[in-house]
């Protein structure tokens, strides 16, 4: 198990991760999302013992990781731009890493460049850049190691390769319990494949839990109203509308606060058919942003 508890760190008069708590059961994959500049990379960079924290501390399995060698070879980080020497390939990189991550199989390694498709043989640097981060991931998901930390992890993968990536990781989740963290952008990537997310704004954490609890005290509705009229001036009176849209015969709500309180306000205009609908990652992100004061209306807004 992972447990972040109240880490902070500051740079000079930058306050990149604020007071920061979460913890992260084995066996399952964890995204860190969050705005530019939120602190992700700092969080994952002192997950993984780069970096100490200013307070707090960050313990696997109960042991603090900072300056604790033993600890860290349970770890595999990858950052967003992983390091290469110049003219080294993947065979060569394999008996790098395996300095640090003894269980690293060299044919493990081999086997599975060649279910991808990747020469062993070649410099990495005449990869391209989704190869490069595939030959990453394989080093990664042959390291051994109990615990996965990715700076963007699908970044540069096209769809197939993406999907087989996700299938290795769920097989792995389940095997042999490993525990992923992924810091990322791309939400659709993440929606079919995270147990857990942490939704990060300004260095501090404004949503953390199990992705079947994401949306909290908000709610998504598919509704049809009787004679398609439009409903959306007498909803907002009552309701706090995050989302409204109407489109033929159905209209698709977001609104926030008490579900029963919700339902009753909408079947009282007596709807030919109401349902509630998951809400995907990026629109629990999008609303979490909008909650925090970080939306697309007001970024134009200050620009004008
Ligand atoms: N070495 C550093 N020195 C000074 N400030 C830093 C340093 N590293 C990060 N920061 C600052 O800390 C804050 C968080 O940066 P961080 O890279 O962790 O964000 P992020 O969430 O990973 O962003 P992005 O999504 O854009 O990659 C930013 O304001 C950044 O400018």
């Amino acid at each position: 198990m992972i447990k972040v508890e109240n880490v902070t760190k500051e740079f000079e008069h930058i306050c990149a991760v604020n007071q920061v708590s979460f913890e992260i059961p084995d066996g399952s994959m964890f995204g860190l999302l969050g705005t530019n500049g939120a602190g992700k990379s700092t969080l994952l960079r002192m997950m993984a013992g780069v970096l100490g924290c200013d307070t707090g501390r960050i313990l696997f399995d109960g042991e603090n990781i900072y300056e604790n060698p033993s600890c860290k070879s349970s770890v595999f980080y990858l950052p967003d731009t992983p390091y290469y020497f110049p003219n080294v390939n993947l065979e060569e990189m394999v008996r790098f890493y395996r300095r640090h991550y003894p269980f690293l199989e060299r044919d493990s390694a081999a086997y599975m460049a060649k279910l991808l498709n990747l020469d062993m043989e070649l410099p990495l640097r005449t990869f391209s850049k989704g190869m490069k981060r595939q030959a990453f991931l394989i080093l990664a998901l042959c390291s051994g190691t109990k615990y996965l930390l990715f700076d963007e992890v699908f970044d540069g993968l096209d769809p197939v390769m993406t999907e087989t990536m996700k299938e290795l990781f769920r097989r792995e989740i389940e095997e042999r319990k490993l525990t992923v963290v992924v810091a990322a952008h791309k939400l659709k990537d993440l929606e079919d494949i995270c147990h857990n997310i942490g939704i990060m704004h300004k260095g501090g954490i404004l949503k953390a839990g199990d992705m079947r609890e994401r949306s909290g005290n908000v709610m998504k509705l598919q509704c049809v109203f009787e004679g398609q009229e439009d409903m959306k001036e007498e909803l907002e009176k009552e309701l706090q509308v995050l989302r409204y849209e109407k489109e033929g015969y159905f209209t698709t709500l977001v609104v926030k606060g008490d579900k029963k309180e919700i339902l009753e306000r909408i079947t009282r205009r007596v709807p030919v058919f109401v349902g509630e609908i998951p809400m995907s990652l990026e629109e629990i992100f999008m609303t979490a942003m909008k909650e925090a004061g970080y939306d697309i209306c007001k970024v134009f807004m200050e620009l004008d």
